[in-house]
Parts: structure tokens; sequence; C-alpha cells
């Protein structure tokens, strides 16, 4: 999924890095694999540093102090295009025309002809195979039209324009082109998310602020804001510093990805006019509605529920109220153990899921348990859980998912290339109950997870990972190279040649050309 941040201050004489390093502290829980952050100093020279780690690991005081300037983007990686070699950390830079660089949240699902067209039509040498590369590229190459010395606002429009025709998929953008300001865009389906907002200072004037989630604004006091509309970018030059919004393309659709309310996003932020955590309260309440179903109203088996933390804690919360059950915290977490979901393969994924959570004897011993979490994906917390559950005593193990059966990919930003490491694929709710040792597994049917996130305005949200219908529709055997690239950089992570110098194409090392995205520069 990725976060993105881009701030401007008002102050052309002040320093961005201090608050953009703090911002990815927010966003931390959308991307584990690589952090970045570009800056600009007044001299239109652009400040990097980024690499593959945790934010805090990668923004060292050392490289913090190099990046000069008062306006600046960072980005948060969660692989779901390419590799996680650390030549794919983001921002993204090129520097013809004008120096620009790029955060983006989202999958492209048109790369093998962006590729082609890139390197066909407009010449552009594309150096990794991270489809944020493409866009950037598609970018540059649209403002490459004009041969001007010097671009203005009508000009990055229209140059936006191009990127909007050219570029199928999902993807919420921002940019930064040197010595002039920032851009923020979002896709015409408003699949990934982006606001913006600002902070009145004493004097008067603003600072601004785009990233991916409320809560880094209301976190830093940028009260003001609003969601970047689908088909819609902004631009906040410098020299004026005041925003300029246009609608690029009318919307196709206003469609988020319900993901982001299941799981991605974090409880206390509002996006596109959605409360995170009041969809989470909802989901938990309508899925005891299938509970009782599923037990035909007689729930005196269930003694007590349980939330497998962390994200599913408030909806189980929800759904033990609507049931009248007792509900408790059996698991603790390792507050020092990350997402195991977003990690970058299944074996770290299935040993953190130990490591991360660990049960309490006196909650499950004797006791029927209903667990209760915000999806099931590969099974892998699941399997695990329900083991652990056992372990711990309990006598029957019933596993409850806030979202319906996955069985189909994701393809907007979540690393699910391979279906059949669903562990609904191809299987009933009874096979998955077997697979994953449960005495029962029940779903939330998805209408009525679609009512929970519903508003008055968006009703319709990107639900493919569930019913395999994508909102873009995808280019021809899209899925199945993904599938295999997927595949290959799974293969090579685990013959350890994910970061080699090995002399082989497929090999993603450490040693692509460092010129523009090594993560090392700056030691
Ligand atoms: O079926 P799986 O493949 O295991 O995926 C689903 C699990 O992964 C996520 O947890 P994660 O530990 O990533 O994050 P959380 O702490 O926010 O719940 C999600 O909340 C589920 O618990
Ligand atoms: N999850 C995301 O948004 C990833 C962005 C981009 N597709 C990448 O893999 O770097
Ligand atoms: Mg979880």
């Amino acid at each position: 999924m990725c976060g993105i941040i881009g701030i401007i201050l008002a102050d052309s004489q002040g320093t961005v890095a201090h608050e953009l390093f703090d911002g990815t502290m927010f966003l931390q829980h959308r991307g584990q694999d690589a952090a970045g952050i570009v800056t600009c100093g007044n001299k239109g020279r652009l400040y990097q540093c980024k690499g593959n780690g945790m934010a805090r690991d990668v923004f060292t005081q050392q490289r913090m102090s190099g990046l000069i300037g008062h306006y600046g983007i960072a980005h948060l990686r969660y692989p779901t295009a390419g590799s996680s070699a650390n030549s794919e950390a983001q921002p993204f830079y090129v520097n013809s025309p004008y120096g620009i660089s790029l955060s983006h949240n989202g999958n492209l699902v048109n790369g093998k002809y962006l590729r082609d067209y890139l390197d066909k039509s407009v010449h552009r040498h594309i150096n990794t195979d991270s489809d944020s590369e493409l866009l950037l590229n598609i970018f540059a190459a649209e403002l490459d039209k004009y041969h001007k010395a010097r671009v203005n606002n009508d000009d990055l429009f229209n140059a936006l324009k191009g990127v909007f025709r050219e570029c199928r998929g999902a993807y919420a953008c921002v940019g930064m082109l040197a010595g002039y300001g920032l851009i923020g865009f979002r896709d015409p389906n408003g699949i990934r998310p982006l606001v913006i907002g600002e902070r009145l200072k004493s004097d008067g004037s603003k600072d601004y602020m785009l990233a991916s989630e409320s809560v880094v604004l209301k976190a830093h006091n940028f009260n003001t804001f609003r969601d970047i509309l689908p088909g819609e970018a902004v631009i906040i030059p410098k020299n004026t510093h005041k925003p300029v919004f246009k609608q690029i393309i009318p919307k196709i659709t206003y469609t988020p990805d319900i993901f982001e309310y299941v799981y991605f996003a974090r409880p206390d932020s509002v996006l596109d006019g959605i409360s995170v955590y009041h969809s989470r309260l909802n989901m938990g309440s309508k899925l005891a509605d299938s509970i009782l179903k599923h037990f035909n109203n007689d729930i005196s088996q269930i003694d007590v529920v349980i939330p497998v933390p962390d994200t599913s804690r408030h909806s189980a919360l929800a759904c033990a109220v609507a049931l009248n059950l007792p509900y408790r915290e059996g698991f603790v977490k390792n507050r020092y153990i990350g997402r195991t979901f977003i990690m970058p393969d299944q074996k770290e994924r299935r040993s953190s899921v130990r490591r991360k959570l660990n049960a309490m004897e006196s909650e499950f011993n004797n006791k029927n348990v209903l667990l209760v979490d915000d999806s099931i994906v590969r099974g892998t917390t699941s399997k695990e859980i329900v083991q652990m559950a056992r372990e711990a005593g309990a006598t029957k193990v019933y596993f409850a998912s806030c979202a319906p059966a996955i069985r189909h990919n994701h393809i907007y930003g979540i690393d699910l290339a391979d279906t059949k490491a669903l562990v609904a694929y191809n299987r009933t709710e009874n096979d998955v109950s077997k697979e994953i040792a449960a005495d029962k597994v029940i779903y939330q049917d998805l209408n009525d997870l679609i009512d929970c996130c519903s508003t008055d305005s968006i009703k319709d949200f990107e639900v493919g990972v569930f019913t395999g219908d994508y909102i873009t529709g995808i280019e021809q055997d899209y899925l199945k190279e993904l599938e295999e690239s997927r595949a290959q950089n799974q293969k090579l992570k685990e013959l350890g040649l994910g970061n080699s110098t090995v002399n082989s194409d497929s090999v993603k090392s450490e040693v692509d050309i460092g010129l523009y995205n090594s993560g090392d520069y700056a030691h």
C-alpha cells in the first residue's frame, strides 16, 4: 500500500526534513520495507536519503542533517511491483526535464505497455522493475513535450493529463519539481487515498501537507484538510505558495479500496470522509449478525470474544457488545514486532506471528472462544493463532473475519500476487476451517462490509480482491506476469540472491546504478 507525504513550509528559510521524518512515523504501518525523503534546497538542488529498512533505521541523524530545504516529499514502501531491491526504494528521481522526484502509492496494471512506450516512442531508460519508475518517466516524457526552459502550472497540469491518459491502475502520488514546488494527484477512480491540509501560522501564512492518511495531518496541526478527488491534481508552487487545484480528467468512479478500512489504514484516520475507526466498529456489529445466523441464534456455546491484535481490536469489541458476550484480550502483542502481513516473505511472516502474539492461558483454558480478525488472507496468522489458542487450553475455537473470503489477487497495492497462496482460494468456508484447524469459520458478507463503510456520498468501493472484478480492468496476461515475477523474486530471496551482485539480469542488485537511486550514498 505504501505511505506518501509532501510538505511545503511558508518559511523559505525553514527545514522541512524533520517534519517529513516525523510524518513517516505515522505512516510506518503502510510500508516497512524501504523509506525515503527528498528535499529541495533554495538553489533548486535536491537532497535525498533513502534505502531499505524501517524509517527510524534509514533516517539516521547524520543522514537527516544533509536534507536541506523548506519543501520535500517522503515515501514508505511496501513493494507490490518489481522487487524489494534497494534501487526500488522511493522517492524516484529523474534529472530531465527540470529534476522531478516522485512518491507513488498504488500499482499500475499496464506496465508492459508503458515500458514499451517509454522505450520505443520516447526513448527513456528504465533501470528497475518498479512501476513507479514508469509513472515518473511518463510524467517526465509528457513535460518534455513542451520543449521549454521553464514550465508553468498549466504545463504541469497538461503533462498530468498525459499521465492520466497513459497510466492505468491505482496511483496516489506526491511529486516535486526542483525549484518549482509540490505536486499531488490521484487516479480517476480514487482507489488509493490522498489528503491535503493547511496549517495557519501566527503571521497569517500557511504551510501545506499532502499525505496518505489524515492522521499525519492532524498530528502536525494541519487542521483544515480535504481529500484530493479522483482525477484531481494540486500544485503548490514555492513562489506563489498558493495551492492550485485542477480536475485533470473527469472522475471515472469514486471507489476507494475497501481494504484501507478493513486493514491498511490507521483507525484514527478519516479517508474520503469515512472514519476508519467507525467503519471497523460497524464491521464488528455487522459480523455479529452473521455469527448469530451461523449459530442459529444460539450462541450459548461461545464463552468469550477475543481479538487478534492489532487491527481487529475495535471490531472485536463491537462484535462482543452486539453479541452480549464478554470481551477479553487473550493475546498480548509484542510492541516491538511490526505488521506481519506486509513482511516480504512467508517464512518471516510465519515465525513473526508467534513472536508478535502470545496467548494468556487464563483466557483460553477450558473455554469456547470466538476469535475475531479483520481478515484471513494467506491464513498465516489464523493457523498459528488457532493452534496457540488450543495450546492455551481452549475447548472450541471459532474464527470470524470482518472481511469476506479473499479468493482473488489484490492488484492495486497489496502483495498478493499468487492466488494459490490465499487460504480461501478454491476452498469453501468448511475447507478453510479445516485448513486453519478451527471449529468454525465465519466470514462477513460483502454487502454488509460495503454498508459498514458507506456514506451518503460514497457507496461504491474497489472490492476486486473479493470478487475478481477490478475497477480499471487489467492488461492481458497482467496477473500471470505479476505472479511469475513475484514468484521469481521470492525464489531469489530464498536462495539468498535478492540483493547480491551475481551476474544475472534477474537478480536485483545493491549495485543497480546508484547515481540517483542508491540508498547508501549518504553514509
Ligand atoms: O491471513 P494472513 O495472511 O495472516 O493475513 C491476515 C492477518 O495479517 C494482518 O495482521 P498484521 O500482523 O499484519 O497487522 P496488525 O498487527 O495490524 O493486525 C491482518 O490484521 C490479519 O491479522
Ligand atoms: N504498495 C505500494 O503502493 C507500492 C508502490 C509501488 N507499486 C512499489 O512497488 O513500489
Ligand atoms: Mg492482524
